[in-house]
């Protein structure tokens, strides 16, 4: 459990963050525009780089300055683009920094090393170097690195960004299961992917929050907001320019468009709202 009260952070003179308050557990989405700030703020929880005001709470203890996280190794960080050695096999990079972590034990490594590689599934690939694994593998040595500190809480800075479609898959499915044990903080755009993992959502737009709550709370801020029209193709283009498009779906003849709006309209059909409309409402609605 990770609460956060009145965080603030300013570079030079932009506030990248102004009076961030969150309460973080379970599984927590981080969604916002480009530029929210919510790499900044996760690298605050990595003591990664300070606050300039606020107060940050991590399971009671109080952080200050970072010094809290640093000693006790209780948070792992993956940034967006992770990589390591590039041209040592992958048993032997892990090796490598658990020796730096302080397990001096050969033995004893080599059983961590082993019991890591198999819960992110790498099993089979210990002697491939890292510039042979695919992207996602790669993401998953980088976990694999964080798990050998037995961090009780994660962070991942866009984890599923750039992953194909199976491979997407199979990255969310173990963070589910990392999740059953830690709290993990997610930073995405892939609303579905927040949609998949989190148990709670915080919305970020211009350093500050804008919405924080469980998955249906954010659905329903959106709800009797969207909209579905059927159109003809020489239609689309007017709608996707004049009109707040989420979704455009080729049907047989011509396209059925979900559309977010708060006011009615007119020729459309009233749908169900999906999580990815509650986030256009959280940031539509904010000031931010
Ligand atoms: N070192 C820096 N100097 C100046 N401005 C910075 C610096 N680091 C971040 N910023 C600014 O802070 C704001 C928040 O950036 P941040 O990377 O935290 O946003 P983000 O929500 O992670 O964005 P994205 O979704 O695009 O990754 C941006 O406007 C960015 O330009």
């Amino acid at each position: 459990m990770i609460r956060i009260e009145n965080l603030s952070k300013r570079i030079k003179k932009y506030h990248i963050l102004s009076e961030v308050s969150l309460d973080i557990e379970g599984i927590y989405g981080l969604i916002g525009p480009n530029g929210a700030g919510k790499t900044t703020l996760m690298k605050i929880l990595a003591s990664l780089t300070s606050m300039n005001a606020g107060n940050i709470q991590m399971d009671g203890n109080n952080m200050v300055k970072g010094k809290y996280v640093k000693q006790n190794m209780l948070v792992g960080y993956l940034p967006q683009d992770f990589m390591v050695y590039p041209n040592i096999p992958l048993e032997e990079a892990l090796d490598h920094i658990a020796m730096l972590q302080g397990l001096m034990n050969k033995h004893e490594r080599k059983i961590k090393v082993g019991q890591v590689i198999k819960e992110v599934n790498l099993q089979g690939h210990e002697h491939k170097k890292m510039i042979e694994l695919s992207g996602g593998m790669r993401k998953r040595v980088g976990i694999a690195q964080l798990l050998l500190g037995n961090p009780s809480i994660l962070i991942f800075d866009e984890p599923t960004a750039g992953l194909d479609i199976e491979e997407r898959i199979r990255f969310r499915n173990l963070l589910r299961h990392l999740g059953e044990e830690r709290t993990i903080i997610i930073s995405s755009h892939i609303v579905e992917d927040i949609e998949f993992l989190s148990t709670k959502i915080g919305v970020l737009k211009n350093g500050r929050v804008l919405f924080e709550g469980s998955p249906a709370e954010l659905k329903a801020l959106a709800k009797g907001s969207v909209w579905e029209y059927r159109i003809r193709m020489e239609e689309l283009d007017d709608m996707v320019r004049y009109k707040k498009v989420v979704q455009v779906t080729e049907e047989n003849e011509g396209f059925t468009v979900r559309v977010f709006s708060q006011e009615k309209e007119e020729g459309a059909e009233l749908v169900k709202a999906k999580l990815v409309d509650g986030y256009l409402a959280a940031v539509a609605g904010g000031s931010g």
